[in-house]
Parts: C-alpha cells; structure tokens; sequence
C-alpha cells in the first residue's frame, strides 16, 4: 500500500528514535522540566523532506504518535502561514501546533533538523531583567555547549553568547515576521527569546537542538540569579 493510501505509516515504527516516538517522550521529559506546561511549546523534528509536528493546545506530555502531522518540506507554498499541505493527518479533530510558522523559520533560514519552543520560567525570567534587544553572557563553561546560527561551529569559553529578544504579540503565528527580522540581524545565534513568553532554540538535529535548549536554559538561570545578586554577567576579557 502507497503513503497515499496509508498515511499512517509516517507515524507507525517500532523504532524508538522515530520523530513520531520521540516528539512525545521528548515532550514528556520537557514537561517535568516546566518547559512545555499548560499545553504551550513544545519540538518539531525534521527528516529530508518531512516535518514532524505535534497538535496545537494539547497536553504535550500525554501526546500520543498518532497524535502527529506530517507535513512536506518544503511546502508548494514557502511561507506557510495558511492552507498547509499535509501528508498525514491525526484522526481526530486536531490543528497543527500555532508554532509552525515559527519552526519553519529554523528551516528555512538555517536549515535546521529541529526546533524546540519552551515557556521556561528562566527563558521569562531572562527577558524581564535584559530589557534591551539581547540577552548576554560571557565566561560560563556551558557557552561551549552552543553553535554559532545554532547549525554552525560550537563556541568557546572566550566567546560572549548573544541571543536577540523579540517582543510578544497576542498570537503565536504573528511572531513570524519578528523572528526572521531577528534572525537576519544575529545570524550568529543559536537562538530567539520572546519577551514575556519563552525562547526558540534550532539545531542540525533534534539531539543538538535538544543539548542547546538546556545549556541555554541553564545560562539564562544562572545570568538571572547572577543580575538578581548585582553580578555582572558579561566581563571584559
Ligand atoms: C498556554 S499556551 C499559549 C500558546 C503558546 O504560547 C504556544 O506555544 C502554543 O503552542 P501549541 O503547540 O499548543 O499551538
Ligand atoms: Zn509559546
């Protein structure tokens, strides 16, 4: 039987390391963290031509694979904001996560195999004490856990991690322009905070994506205890 016939076979394997499997137990592990609570956030996983997507507004930690879309990349239209093209849909009345324009940035502009949205608090945290555009920090061992675009080579102790922050807007989907401006302004970070809401973190796949997300919730943690405590956290040399 053809995909055609059998969409579900996109999302039916034994095998663990599916993106059908993983986007759940991932999201399992990144509830018990507090990034993918009350619904919001949550991995895309893009294989080749196919992205995987969890549905919008649902208990992230109890999604199931056959709660999954799978959608073609690229689409016939490039910036999908509306009238997706889908080559399987979940049976139940689900819509696409509101973050897919947002995951479709980290393709698009850096070629990532996956993107990962968190509402963690040390992500909020971070945009209220930065109040400018970026969010710095310099000399911390986990900025070596960091590539620069996210995609690229890793950074050293020596370099100063800069992430932009774009402002919130009432809906997710509307964040996309902001985000590509920003993107095309610091082509070096790995990385988007949303004032107010949490961050995007992209990698060449889900395992660096997934490595990048917590050596930045990390910094943004320790950057946050350290201004709170009248540190400074980027030193000159
Ligand atoms: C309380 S979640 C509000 C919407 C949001 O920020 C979000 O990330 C939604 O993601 P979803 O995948 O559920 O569309
Ligand atoms: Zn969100």
């Amino acid at each position: 039987m053809s995909l055609e016939e059998n969409p579900d076979a996109l999302i039916l394997s034994d095998d663990p390391l599916h993106p059908a499997n993983l986007i759940p137990e991932l999201c399992r592990n990144f509830y018990q963290l507090g990034w993918v609570t009350g619904t919001g956030g949550g991995i895309t996983i893009r294989l080749g031509d196919k992205v995987f997507i969890a549905p919008s507004g649902v208990q992230k930690e109890r999604m199931l694979p056959k709660h999954i879309f799978v959608l073609p990349f690229p689409q016939p239209d490039p910036s999908p904001h509306t009238d997706r093209v889908f080559l399987r849909r979940p049976a139940l009345n689900l819509k696409e996560s509101q973050c897919t324009p947002l995951f479709w940035n980290a393709f698009d502009l850096r070629e990532a195999g996956s993107c990962i949205h968190t509402h963690s608090q040390n992500a909020v945290m971070a945009t209220l004490l930065w109040p400018g555009s970026t969010f710095t920090i310099s000399h911390q061992e986990m900025i070596k856990g960091v590539r620069v675009g996210g995609t690229g080579r890793a950074l050293s102790y020596l370099d100063t991690l800069e992430l932009p922050i774009i402002e919130n807007t009432p809906n997710e989907e509307d964040l996309k322009d902001s985000m590509v401006s920003a993107m095309k302004h610091h082509p070096d970070a790995a990385g988007i905070l949303v004032r107010r809401h949490g961050v995007y973190v992209w990698g060449s796949d889900w395992e660096k994506a997934k490595t990048q997300t917590e050596c930045l919730d990390y910094l943004f943690e320790i950057g946050v205890k350290m201004k709170l405590a009248g540190l400074e956290t980027v030193l000159k040399t």
